[in-house]
């Protein structure tokens, strides 16, 4: 169904990383495009999300450090946080993210039409209505790329609970907190408020915490938290209800049945639900445009293009990959079809992520029993941070590298760390998947002396070897 009477080329609807990518590449393709934005650019990351939340567990890092600071001969006499300077502080990052990232500048020198005139609404397949002028826009093509939102718990007394893009808002640091939902979003707030002192409790449907990664990956952070004083429940059955007690807030949650599944209520001074991050799709009337959507999203085939075909969906809004590296990608694989017709159908081999949790954690590829499922005689090494200098000497000897290979030991499949920059190592690690590096390539890769990175090549060669989880020969360099 094409429109020969648009204005537009392309219209693409959200400002977040999924949106602004879209919108730069169609334009560098020579598209008539304009961009549609409720708010400000930047998204949810930016804004409320990945910057936020990288300060505030940066601002937990700290605190730590200062802890240890004695063990190094500096007295440092620690003190109370200063809940409203660490608020400012985040406040002010953001705006010096937005300052460097020059979104709205790069859009104009691009030829984007930036339009902030409030939330656009369908008023056809090719046509939306804007929020705040009732101006309407008509394009060929419409790239959806309006992100999620934090999801509140269906229970009674939900209102009652703060979401985390509410956190910042919270007048001072909880004594008494309950975080429920165990995804990478609650897993970095117990972090950061088991660091600034407030008394944790993680409460998790699912058997574990971060149950998307590998099952090493989540019992070390896990373990870390409770060794931290973090009172971690999962396999809860569900939360019951939330209502006022005094100045706190009452939760009841049922137990899961290894905990005897009966009804347990307690008083909490905050609780954060972060229990799933759905699109937004309220008031976007995809009706009008005929596009189909699910409870959390709007499906896409392989070009990334909705039932309608000139209309496809790119970003969290798709819930596939709701990250910030899969949104730029699917964002500039969606705006080359919209453009120049279908020919992009690549979809994420290789998304690397991780949380800034104590300790980080991260992954790319295949966790371990994936592999196993596809190659029961896949090879996995582990190499504790224990085992290698840098940690050592840095005092962070908690985490570990494990990478999975194919039977053969030849091809990387996976890579899963706990601990110091595991984040960076991972990525040292998906440089080398995705340039096809080889497994006894990667051994004989010289690697600087003391980095976190060299258990990359220890690593590699612990799986060319023929004692699969023996760290005992394990060296450095
Ligand atoms: C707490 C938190 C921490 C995170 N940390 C990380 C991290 O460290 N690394 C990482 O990779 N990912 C992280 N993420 C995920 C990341 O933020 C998202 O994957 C990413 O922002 C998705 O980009 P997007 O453009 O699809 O959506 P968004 O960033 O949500 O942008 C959507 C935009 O659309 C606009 N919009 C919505 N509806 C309309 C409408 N009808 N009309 C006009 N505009 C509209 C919104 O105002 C918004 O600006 C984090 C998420 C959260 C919640
Ligand atoms: N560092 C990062 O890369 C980063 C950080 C934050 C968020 N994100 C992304 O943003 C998206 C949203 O993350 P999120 O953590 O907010 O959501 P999520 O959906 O990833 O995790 C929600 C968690 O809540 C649990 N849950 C659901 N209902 C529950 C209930 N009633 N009681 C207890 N637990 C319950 C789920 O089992 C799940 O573990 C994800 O895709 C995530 O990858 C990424």
């Amino acid at each position: 169904m094409d429109d020969d009477s648009a204005e537009l080329d392309v219209l693409v609807v959200g400002g977040g990383p999924a949106g602004t990518a879209a919108a730069l590449r169609a334009a560098g393709l020579g598209a008539r495009v304009a961009l549609v934005e409720a708010r400000r650019t930047g998204g949810t990351c930016v804004n409320t999300g990945c910057v936020p939340t990288r300060v505030l567990a940066r601002t937990a890092r700290l605190v730590r450090e200062v802890r240890q600071a004695g063990d190094y001969g500096i007295a440092v006499t620690e003190q109370p946080v200063d809940w409203a300077r660490t608020v400012a502080r985040v406040r002010e990052t953001v705006e010096r993210v937005q300052a460097a990232k020059a979104e709205q500048e790069a859009l104009a020198a691009a030829g984007v039409d930036l339009v902030l005139e409030g939330r656009a609404r369908f008023t056809g397949p090719h046509e939306v209505e804007l929020e705040a002028t009732g101006r309407r826009l008509r394009a060929r093509s419409v790239v959806l790329a309006v992100g999620g939102h934090s999801r509140r718990l269906p229970v009674p007394g939900a209102e009652l609970a703060v979401l985390p893009e509410e956190v910042l808002d919270l007048p001072a640091v909880p004594r008494r907190l309950a975080v429920v939902g165990a995804g990478n979003t609650g897993a970095q707030l117990v972090t950061v408020f088991d660091a600034l002192g407030s008394e944790v409790t993680l409460l998790e449907v699912a058997p574990r915490i971060l149950a998307q990664t590998d099952a090493d990956v989540s019992a070390a952070v896990q373990q870390a938290f409770v060794e931290q004083g973090v009172r971690v429940r999962t396999g809860v059955s569900g939360i019951t209800s939330l209502e006022r007690d005094g100045e706190g807030v009452r939760l009841t949650w049922t137990e899961g049945a290894h905990d005897g599944g009966g009804e347990r209520s307690e008083v909490f001074d905050v609780v954060i639900t972060s229990t799933g991050w759905p699109a937004s799709l309220e008031g976007l009337g995809l009706e009008a445009a005929g596009v189909e959507h699910t409870a959390r999203g709007v499906p896409v085939d392989e070009h990334l293009r909705t039932n309608v075909q000139h209309v496809y969906a790119v970003g969290d809004v798709n819930q596939e990959s709701m990250l910030v590296q899969a949104a730029h990608r699917e964002a500039e694989d969606a705006a080359v079809n919209a453009v120049l017709g279908p020919r992009r159908s690549r979809r994420h081999e290789l998304l690397p992520a991780g949380g800034f949790t104590d300790p980080d954690y991260a992954d790319v590829g295949l966790t371990e029993a994936q592999a196993r499922e596809r190659d029961p005689g896949c090879v996995v090494a582990l190499v504790p941070f224990a085992a290698m200098e840098r940690p050592v000497i840095d005092d962070r000897t908690r985490g570990f590298l494990k990478l999975v290979a194919d039977s053969r030991r030849e091809q990387l499949l996976g890579a899963h760390a706990v601990g110091e920059s595991a984040v960076e190592v991972v990525q040292a690690v998906t440089t080398a998947m995705a340039a096809g590096v080889d497994v006894a390539t990667l051994a004989r890769v010289e690697y600087a002396y003391p980095t976190y990175t060299a258990v990359v090549g220890a690593a590699a060669r612990q799986l060319l070897a023929s004692a699969p989880t023996g760290y005992e020969h394990v060296t450095q360099g």
